[in-house]
C-alpha cells in the first residue's frame, strides 16, 4: 500500500508539549511547510484513552485535522523500562503529575529500578518509542514508529531536550539526551536516519509521505 503523499502547505503539530513542539518544528522546516501547533490554534488537549502509542497518536491527530480543516501531524511517546515490564509507557506524562514534573518521575523511575536491584546498566535497559500520525480533514491517516534503545543513568546528565532525557543514555553513545543538542538528538543526515524514536518515526514518515 502506497502512503498518501503530503505536499507543503499548512501542517498542524497536533501536541501541546513545547519540548516536542520545538523537535517537530525542526523535522518539518527542511520540507518548508507552515507548521502551526495545536496551542497557538487554541485547540484543546484531548483525553488519551487509547492503550497504545499508536492509537493515542491517531486520538490526537484526528481531532486537530477536524477541528482544524487542516493536515495535523500528531505524536505519542514514551519512556518503556524493560525491567519494570514496559512501565511508564503510554502513562509516562502521566508519572509527572499534573505540575509535569519530570525530576519527580525520573525520581519514580529510579526508586522502581532501585527496589529491583537494577544496578548494572544491563538491567537498566529502556527504550524511548514515538508514534507519529498525520491525519487530513477528510478521515485519512498514516502512523509510523520509531525506537532508540539505550540504558538509564542514575543522577540524571544535562539540562537540554526535555522529559526524561537527562537519564537516558542511547546505545552506543557517551552522552545522555539531556547532554546533546537537538541537532545531535535528532541525528539526521547524509545516510543516517535520525537518532531519537522521534527522529526515526519522521525519518519513515518523510519516505512515505513527504519524499515519494
Ligand atoms: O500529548 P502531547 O500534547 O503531545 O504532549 P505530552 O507531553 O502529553 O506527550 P505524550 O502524551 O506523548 O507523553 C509522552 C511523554 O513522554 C516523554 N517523552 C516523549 N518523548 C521524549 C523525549 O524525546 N525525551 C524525553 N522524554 C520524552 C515526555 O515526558 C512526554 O511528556
Ligand atoms: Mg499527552
Amino acid at each position: 500500500m502506497t502512503a498518501r503523499r503530503l505536499a507543503g502547505g499548512r501542517l498542524v503539530v497536533a501536541t501541546h508539549n513545547k519540548g516536542k513542539l520545538i523537535e517537530i518544528e525542526d523535522l518539518v522546516r527542511p520540507y518548508g511547510f507552515d507548521a502551526v501547533s495545536a496551542g497557538s490554534l487554541g485547540l484543546p488537549e484531548p483525553e488519551e484513552t487509547g492503550t497504545t502509542f499508536e492509537a493515542n497518536a491517531e486520538l490526537k491527530a484526528r481531532a486537530a485535522a477536524e477541528a482544524s480543516g487542516l493536515p495535523a501531524l500528531a505524536d505519542d511517546s514514551g519512556l518503556a523500562v524493560t525491567a519494570l515490564g514496559g512501565d511508564p509507557g503510554i502513562y509516562s506524562a502521566r508519572w509527572a503529575g499534573p505540575d509535569k514534573d519530570f525530576g519527580r518521575a525520573m525520581r519514580n523511575v529510579e526508586e522502581l529500578l532501585q527496589q529491583k536491584g537494577a544496578v548494572a546498566p544491563e538491567a537498566r535497559h529502556a527504550y524511548f518509542v514515538a508514534a507519529l500520525c498525520l491525519a487530513w480533514p477528510d478521515g485519512h491517516i498514516e502512523t509510523f514508529r520509531g525506537e532508540v534503545h539505550g540504558t538509564l543513568v542514575w543522577p540524571p546528565r544535562g539540562d537540554l531536550g526535555f522529559g526524561y532525557d537527562p537519564m537516558f543514555l542511547p546505545e552506543g553513545e557517551t552522552r545522555t539526551f539531556g547532554e546533546m543538542t537537538r541537532e545531535e538528538k535528532h541525528g539526521r543526515g547524509p545516510g543516517r536516519d535520525g537518532l531519537s524514536h522521534r527522529a526515526r518515526a519522521f525519518s519513515l514518515f518523510a519516505r512515505a509521505c513527504l519524499e515519494a
